[in-house]
Order: C-alpha cells, then sequence, then structure tokens
C-alpha cells in the first residue's frame, strides 16, 4: 500500500493543512517555507514531482491548485499591498513628533480636526437651530443624514475588514468610536469627499473658494497618511465611498415632500 512521505510533523508532505486564523488550504505555504531555500517555482515542480503526485493517490483540491498558480488578480492584489505598505510608510512623515517632518505634525492635527465628525455633527445641528427657511433646512438636514450615513457606513465597513492602522501610527487621535481602531477606510477621507461634494453642489461659491474646498479635501486625505493613521488605499477607497455616498444622498434627496414628517417635527422644536 502507498503511504504518503511524512513531514516533521508527521503530516503528509503535499497534504491540505487548514491554516487556523482562515481554514484555507496552505498549500503554497507549506511546500515553500518547510523547504529550504524554496521559491514558488520550485514549489510548483516539486508539487508535480512528488511521490503523492505521481502516483496519483492523492489527487490535489481545486483550491490547493489555485493556491499553487496564483491567479493573476492574486498576484497583482498581493503586489498593490506591498506598494501601498511601502508608499504609506515612506509618507508617513509626521507620525511621531521626532519624524522627519515632525514639526508640521501640528498643522496636520489641526486638518484631522477639521474633518472629524464632532464639529461636522455639532455644526450642522446648531445651523439646523437657527435656520429659518424651508430652504435651508432641507439642505442641513440632507447634510446630517449624509453625516450619519457616513458614520455608520464607515463603522461598518471597518468592523467587517478589521484592517490594522500602521504599526507607526501614535494612536492619539481626537475623539474616537471603538471601530476607529480599524485603518479602512479612512472616515476622514469619506467624510472629506462626501462634504465637499455637497458644498460644491447646493452652496453657491465662486471659483476660488471651489478651489478651496476641494484643496481642503486633498489635505485632509494626505494628512491621514503623512500622520500615520491610515495606508494609502484607506484614503484612496475613503475618497471613493465618499464620493459615492454623496450620490446615494442626492438619489434619497430628503424634502417636505417625501418626508413631511420630519420636516413637521423639526419646525415644532
Ligand atoms: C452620533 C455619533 C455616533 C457621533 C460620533 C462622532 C465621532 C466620534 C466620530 C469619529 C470620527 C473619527 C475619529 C473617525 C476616524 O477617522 P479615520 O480617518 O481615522 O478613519
Amino acid at each position: 500500500m502507498t503511504s504518503p512521505r511524512r513531514g516533521a510533523e508527521g503530516r503528509a508532505l503535499g497534504a491540505p493543512v487548514a491554516s487556523s486564523s482562515s481554514g484555507r488550504f496552505e498549500f503554497q505555504s507549506l511546500l515553500s517555507s518547510r523547504a529550504p531555500g524554496a521559491d514558488p517555482t520550485c514549489a510548483r515542480l516539486r508539487a508535480s514531482e512528488s511521490p503523492v503526485h505521481r502516483r496519483g493517490s492523492f489527487p490535489l483540491p481545486e483550491e490547493a491548485r489555485m493556491d499553487l498558480n496564483p491567479s493573476f488578480l492574486g498576484i497583482a492584489l498581493r503586489s498593490l499591498l506591498a506598494i501601498d505598505l511601502w508608499l504609506s510608510k515612506k509618507l508617513g512623515v509626521c507620525a511621531r513628533e521626532r519624524s522627519a517632518w515632525g514639526s508640521v505634525r501640528p498643522l496636520m492635527k489641526l486638518l484631522e480636526i477639521s474633518g472629524h465628525g464632532i464639529p461636522f455633527l455639532l455644526g450642522t445641528l446648531y445651523c439646523l437651530s437657527r435656520s429659518d427657511s424651508w430652504a435651508g433646512r432641507e439642505v442641513l438636514m440632507n447634510l446630517l443624514f449624509a453625516l450619519l450615513l457616513d458614520l455608520l457606513l464607515v463603522a461598518l465597513i471597518k468592523g467587517l475588514v478589521r484592517r490594522r492602522r500602521p504599526a507607526h501610527n501614535q494612536m492619539d487621535m481626537f475623539v474616537t468610536l471603538s471601530v476607529d481602531k480599524y485603518s479602512f477606510p479612512s472616515g476622514h477621507a469619506t467624510r472629506a469627499a462626501l462634504v465637499s461634494r455637497f458644498i460644491l453642489n447646493h452652496l453657491v461659491l465662486a471659483i476660488p473658494l471651489r478651489v478651496l474646498t476641494v484643496l481642503w479635501a486633498f489635505l485632509v486625505g494626505l494628512s491621514r497618511v503623512m500622520l500615520g493613521r491610515h495606508n494609502v488605499t484607506d484614503v484612496a477607497f475613503g475618497f471613493l465611498l465618499g464620493y459615492l455616498q454623496y450620490s446615494i444622498v442626492d438619489y434619497c434627496w430628503l424634502s417636505p415632500h417625501n418626508a413631511p414628517l420630519l420636516f413637521v417635527l423639526w419646525s415644532q422644536q
């Protein structure tokens, strides 16, 4: 009877191993990390040359074969992730007081506060309480809805993805929620993109102010990476999400026609 060759732990070499964290088969890591000096190409060769494979008594499961021949998408994603980590570390020049650009850290923290959820929520509520026109109230009510939607979606995605903040980040942020220990996506970037799109669409501004609005959003995003709070992909996805959130708000635009109760209740406050 043929018996597969056994490794140090008495496990059949080339046999699928369930990873403790994900439960996925890890052929590639088994072949490349257990054998000294191995590389993925050799690992592929060894797999096809191994007695187990040759005798055909232990067919490789489909998923394992996919691991041995990583798809183009897999390689592209892993490369993107490596570039992301490398670039984010390079750009994190204000992560500490003693970092290369540590002296501009206070300015970056000012940008951080300018994109924080609390000033926006309190500011919108204050303006709503002072607004005496229906048109103004409608815009502010939708801004409030947009800010709450943003908090909800970001918390949901952060809780699902659970990507840790970069190791060089110093966790000294002004008022955070529990999910804010995670970094994907950047809540500041989503808010900056959402609010700036909102402002550009609902406030009639002179061109220089419109440019300043976009510049502010960009700087808020950049400051997240420079402070070491986020990786570049957290911010890029944050901008995209914030942009899309505005489209949702615009699509579901609340007005006295489709949400009369909301407006009546607010006007009775
Ligand atoms: C109504 C309510 C739940 C308000 C909470 C406002 C609040 C504490 C928002 C957190 C804002 C924040 C620190 C987001 C994190 O931004 P990242 O860019 O670091 O993801």
